[in-house]
């Protein structure tokens, strides 16, 4: 029988790939938006949810990009910040996921005399308080933060030290994002490296818009313990039976370095044409780290149940593949070893284990 989207709710889910501020709740945005004074495009919130879904859906990330100026607009204040927050990790929660990496770029969020730190403090509250809420509601999540930094320009280590001053506070790693083109991983090698001396973790946006030179550069530079998108992998790997990995593709497989593919989001910037093309199917044939992401829950109208069904109807997936992409997933988290394996063994692998069998 076909595994149904409601059926996908149920199961736990873990999401290493989701941007505070490409998930916010449309009707959130709109009572935001009225106390800051910020015009938007529709101010129905059904109305405003699909333009960012229409807008986003451009075939360039440069563009998808620009809508993000709405949302970022109305994260200027702790109270606001607190809130999206929030509600993000009672959104996650309520659609199964148990445990989360989102990230976002404090760099954004000073337009109003924030300091770096608190705007960290802010959303790390946030996160608490709708972790402690969906737990109270029967939907325990984990929500670990990531930094990112704005890849075109010049803060990266600013925020690098900003995520190793909050590592014990619910930081747990660091990333750049922005338009990918023209912005190579190298122009952050000092973040990068300062990260790499404090023993911290960081995932770097690589492979989306750009192609395998920013991979090589995210891996073999950089150090990167896992790739944003890295879809382009596919670049290095000829068609064929069986297909044949170039060098940097081996490395990528051999050394388990983890992918987060964002399906829906990649069909929006022309990362790739459909879902049924999207190269995740012949990634995970190959057994790659593949792991499976939202990126934006707003831009793509989209949840982690969704992007599962999504996988689920375009290539046939049981629970037998759902259940590998979510122990990749955790596999790969940033947070201790020892918890990973506490939600894989008590949380995830009894929960499949029924509907497996
Ligand atoms: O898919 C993506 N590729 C590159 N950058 C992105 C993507 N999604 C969001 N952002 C960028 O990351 C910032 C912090 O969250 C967002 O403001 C957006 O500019
Ligand atoms: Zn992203």
């Amino acid at each position: 029988m076909a595994i149904s989207y409601e059926d996908i709710v149920k199961v736990p889910k873990a999401l290493l790939h989701d941007h505070l501020d490409g998930g916010l709740r449309p009707a959130t945005i709109v009572e935001l938006a009225a106390e800051a004074g910020h015009e938007l495009p529709a101010t129905d919130p059904e109305a405003l949810g699909r333009w960012f879904a229409e807008a986003a859906n451009s075939g360039s990330l440069e563009r998808y990009l620009e809508t993000f100026a709405h949302t970022v607009a109305v994260m200027q204040t702790a109270p606001a910040l607190r809130r999206v927050a929030r509600e993000c990790a009672l959104d996650l929660a309520a659609d199964g996921v148990v445990y989360a990496e989102v990230r976002f770029a404090p760099e954004q969020h000073l337009e109003q005399n924030l300091t770096l730190d608190e705007v960290v403090d802010a959303v790390v509250t946030g996160f608490r308080e709708g972790s402690a809420l969906a737990a109270e509601a029967g939907n325990p999540i984990r929500v670990g933060t990531l930094l990112t930094a704005m890849r075109h320009a010049a803060r990266s280590q600013e925020i690098a030290e900003l995520a190793v001053r909050h590592r014990d506070t619910g930081v747990v790693g660091f990333d750049i994002a922005g338009a990918e083109a023209g912005f190579p991983p190298t122009r952050h090698l000092d973040a990068f490296e300062y990260l790499q001396r404090e023993n911290f973790h960081f995932t770097i946006h690589a492979g989306e818009a750009f192609g395998l030179p920013s991979i090589w550069q995210a891996i073999q530079w950089c150090g990167a313990d896992r790739l944003g998108h890295g879809v382009r992998i596919v670049d290095d790997i000829t068609p064929g039976n069986p297909p044949v990995l170039g060098r940097l593709a081996a490395y990528v497989r051999d050394k388990r370095i983890p992918l987060e593919l964002c399906p829906s989001s990649n069909v929006q910037t022309g990362a790739a044409a459909s879902i049924a093309d999207h190269p995740i199917g012949l990634l995970r044939d190959l057994r790659f780290r593949v792991t499976v992401n939202t990126d934006n829950r707003l831009m793509s109208g989209t949840s982690m149940s969704r992007e599962m069904a999504l996988l689920v109807d375009a290539f046939g997936y049981g629970w037998k593949e759902l259940q590998w992409f979510t122990i990749n997933a955790m596999k790969s988290a940033f947070i201790p070893f020892d918890e990973r394996l506490k939600i894989i063994d008590e949380v995830i692998k009894p929960a499949y284990a029924k509907l497996i069998g």
